[in-house]
């Protein structure tokens, strides 16, 4: 095949330039002849060296799992075209009809993604108090425990054991940057601490409640992980802490239930301080029913709500997402 020949020194420069005439011969590996390297060309170029030479074939990597899988190409359209990677696990939501396919496609994803070592289906809902769901191995290592890097912090944690969602990186690193330097912060449902790890880098103390002892164990090791020496874990149920203490800021994030524990936020939180309250809103009106709740709850105990911000933080189900609203409590 057609070559372009230029010493050593030169490559990058020739490189360059045939990619910006378009003559750069695609899908071949350069090739190195001791001082000289050859480019593949599609046509003669006017003012280089032109010789003649076989050039290897660049291997093609595949970029998605959907590429390698080897399913009936009927239900191929089904293959889901994302999935949460959590440290080293990836973890997929596939339909019914594609169950039987979940080791090829579990072990399509390990082929593809080398730095994922098992592969879980989703095997149900986020259900119970502890907001966990079963999981079904399809391929790779039988290991739920991980190390999740995320905002500049590193997570132990088990997927099978706890709740956490990779997917609220931006909304985490979002309250990390309202959060002011000396504040005290009460994250009423830490989980391993994704929340209170992150904000434990400016504010003063932050208290980090939740009721399932697992998401305590591995929220006690992250402290020792991020050396997040100024978070005070509490194992139990955040109505008995709660109004025993004061924050500055509040992270409310059990989106199914939060309206259930509005009174114990506005209890723990300073004249003036700040809630982060999650819920869940259908498309058409995301935000009314919280925030006459907020404002019922608020008004039963004789405080005052200004809202400062709404927004969706991600899409939940069909037509529902995932919201946030955060207000200030005057008291
Ligand atoms: C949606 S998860 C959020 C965890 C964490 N904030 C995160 O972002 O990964 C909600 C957490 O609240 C905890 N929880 C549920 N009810 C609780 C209660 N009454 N008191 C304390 N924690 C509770 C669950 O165990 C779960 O870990």
């Amino acid at each position: 095949m057609l070559a372009v020949k230029v010493p050593r020194q030169e490559a990058e420069k020739v490189r360059r330039k045939l990619i910006e005439l378009g003559v750069l011969a695609k899908g071949y590996a350069v090739k190195r002849e001791g001082e000289f390297i050859l480019f593949p060309v599609t046509e003669p170029v006017e003012g280089f060296e032109l010789v003649e030479a076989d050039f290897g074939r660049l291997e093609k990597r595949p970029h998605s799992y959907r590429e390698v899988v080897e399913v009936p190409k009927d239900v191929k359209p089904l293959l889901p075209s994302s999935f949460d990677i959590i440290g080293d696990i990836a973890i997929i939501e596939i339909p019914k009809e594609l169950m039987e396919y979940g080791k090829a496609i579990g072990e399509a994803i390990l082929k593809v993604h080398r730095h994922i070592k098992a592969v879980f289906a989703k095997g149900s809902k986020v259900s119970g108090e502890y907001r966990v769901r079963e999981l079904i191995h399809l391929a790779g290592e039988r290991r739920t425990e991980t190390l999740h890097r995320e905002n500049g912090i590193r997570l132990k944690l088990d997927v099978a054991k706890v709740y956490f969602s990779p997917r609220l990186a931006t909304e985490r690193m979002r309250i990390f940057q309202k959060t002011r330097p000396g504040e005290v912060v009460f994250d009423m449902f830490a989980g391993v601490g994704p929340y209170a790890v992150l904000l434990a880098r400016k504010a003063k103390l932050v208290f980090a409640c939740d009721i399932n002892p697992w998401a305590i164990r591995y929220l006690e090791e992250n402290i020792r992980l991020n050396k997040a020496n100024n978070v005070v874990p509490i194992l139990g149920d955040v109505r008995k802490v709660a109004g025993r203490l004061e924050a500055d800021r509040i992270i409310m994030n059990l989106p199914k239930f939060a309206d259930r524990f509005l009174r114990e936020a506005m209890l723990s939180v300073k004249d003036g301080g700040v809630v982060h309250y999650y819920g869940f809103g259908p498309e058409e009106d995301l935000f009314s029913e919280h925030e006459a709740k907020i404002k019922a709850i608020a008004r039963e105990l004789g405080f005052k709500v200004e809202f400062l911000e709404r927004r969706k933080v991600r899409p939940y189900a069909p037509r529902q997402f995932n919201i946030a609203i955060d207000f200030r409590v005057l008291k």
